[in-house]
């Protein structure tokens, strides 16, 4: 493993025995962007409990506020209680500055839906990794409103948007299996009168759909095909503020989840996590190889299904990973990558071009990292292939992030099963959606420390 002059930002994970003990991981980030816009679109006042107080959630929480609405984050007993209060469908207010939405596909994606029906200009960036991102599948369905975009070469942002006062409804079927085009389309159609439909012939995460109609808008969702969708809103409805509880990330436990799946003896109870069947495509995948996964309190809290998660350490066995599926599992894919890896016999992931279009190139990050740390993986087309020996791959490398908190949160979830520790050259990427994630992880039993300290504790 490479160690001269490693940035403070680098960390390496070293083997463990098991992880043990109870926790909670942070509020779902879906939702929480979700709650924040509607909120800011309400009329009255919007109390969110659990919100992910990760940057990107804080991206979308500076922007409402550019906006015109007022969001305020109380403590209560340290309990963090976020207050938002709209301004009516239609009155949101031109922003005097830049939006800049950081690393958050969700946060510009949706928030492009809203400023498309808003009569006035405001200019979007982000970072490094979101500027490379792929804006044209929204602005393109969103022009159909009339709204006029300016970009970069292939849609990439920094991007400056004129919003319609005057727009027309739109029914758009997404080519792209994507809650992020969906949702935008919904939102822009919020200020639109008359219908707004969107088709999906693969269902993906129905977060805007469920929080529509919890805040008081109208609308159906029929099935379409054998695993499809056809969502249609009712535009110019009263949204009213409604409080929001934001249950735990499905996206987020996956990680200590596998971790204490792939680690010796393990056992892991997770509080209040997020079973919706449009995010629990991992967790059946898991049970398929054989996972040891116990769902207990199964209840519905806010409009979403939850339960806890009892977790024990399991050997696996690979499967085939069938392309529908991929929508419910989207995010999922480096930490089963990483799963896989450790597993009996082969795991074969299909249908997963998306991958390649998200903080990074997700499919090359995998196949080289797990590559480099002794791993036998190849990509064929949009699949990817890892072959398990039963034994975990060897690791000693250190791998680049990319600016990517996923590919960061897996590599060091392999270090605890490897026999030389695998290192992350910038964890930094991680506070976007699991703030506190090292910290949570050791206090179960991980060894993650910066890179810099050498000395094993
Ligand atoms: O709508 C959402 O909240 C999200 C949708 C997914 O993106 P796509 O819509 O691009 O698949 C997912 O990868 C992202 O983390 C969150
Ligand atoms: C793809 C992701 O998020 P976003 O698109 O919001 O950047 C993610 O969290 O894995």
């Amino acid at each position: 493993m490479s160690t001269a002059a490693p940035s403070p930002r680098a960390l390496r994970s070293d083997a463990v025995a098991g992880l043990s003990g109870e926790l909670r991981v942070p509020g779902d980030k879906s939702i929480s962007h979700r709650s924040l816009m509607l909120g800011a679109l309400a009329v009255g006042e919007t109390v969110v409990r659990g919100l992910l107080e990760g940057e990107d959630v804080l991206a979308t929480a500076a922007a409402m506020r550019q906006l015109g609405a007022e969001v305020v984050r109380e403590d209560h007993a340290g309990e963090a209680v976020w207050r938002v209060w709209g301004r009516g469908i239609g009155g949101l207010t031109e922003p005097a500055d830049v939006l800049d939405m950081g690393n958050s596909g969700t946060s510009a994606r949706l928030l492009m839906g809203l400023l498309a029906t808003h009569p006035m200009t405001s200019v979007m960036t982000g970072d490094a990794s979101l500027r490379r991102r792929p804006m044209k599948r929204v602005t393109e369905p969103l022009s159909r409103f009339g709204a006029e975009f300016w970009s970069r070469e292939g849609g990439r942002l920094p991007l400056a948007v004129k919003g319609t006062g005057e727009a027309v409804p739109v029914t758009y079927e997404t080519p792209v299996a994507s809650a992020q085009v969906k949702s935008a389309v919904l939102l822009a159609g919020l200020n639109a009168p008359g219908e707004t439909t969107v088709i999906e012939t693969t269902a993906t995460r129905d977060h805007t759909e469920r929080m529509l109609g919890h805040f008081g808008a109208s609308l159906t969702v029929e099935p379409h095909g054998p695993t499809g969708r056809r969502v249609t809103l009712v535009g110019q409805p009263e949204l009213r503020a409604a409080p929001v509880v934001v249950p735990g990330d499905p996206s987020s436990a996956a990680f200590p989840v596998v971790a204490a799946l792939i680690t010796g003896d393990s056992h892991l109870i997770l509080r209040n996590v997020g079973t919706n069947p449009l995010r629990f495509g991992l967790y059946e995948t898991l049970k398929e190889m054989g996972a040891d996964i116990i769902l207990l309190n199964e209840r519905v809290e806010g409009g979403e299904p939850v339960a806890d998660l009892e977790i024990r350490s399991t050997g696996l066995t690979g499967i085939d990973v069938p392309a529908d599926r991929a929508a419910s599992m989207i995010d999922e894919f480096p930490i089963l990558a990483v799963a896989a890896a450790c597993a009996s016999g082969t795991t074969r992931m299909n249908g997963l071009g998306e991958l390649r279009v998200k903080e990074s190139d997700r499919l090359t990050a995998m196949a080289e990292g797990l590559a480099a740390c002794g791993a036998t993986v190849t990509v064929e087309g949009d699949d990817l292939i890892v072959e398990g020996t039963g034994e975990p791959p060897r690791g000693g490398a250190t791998i680049a992030v990319n600016l990517d908190h996923r590919i960061a949160m897996s590599f060091l979830v392999l270090g605890m099963v490897t026999r030389e520790p695998v290192a992350v050259d910038d964890a930094s990427a991680i506070d976007t959606s699991f703030p506190g994630f090292a910290r949570l992880m050791n206090d179960l039993g991980a060894r993650i420390r910066p890179l810099t300290e050498t000395a094993a504790p």
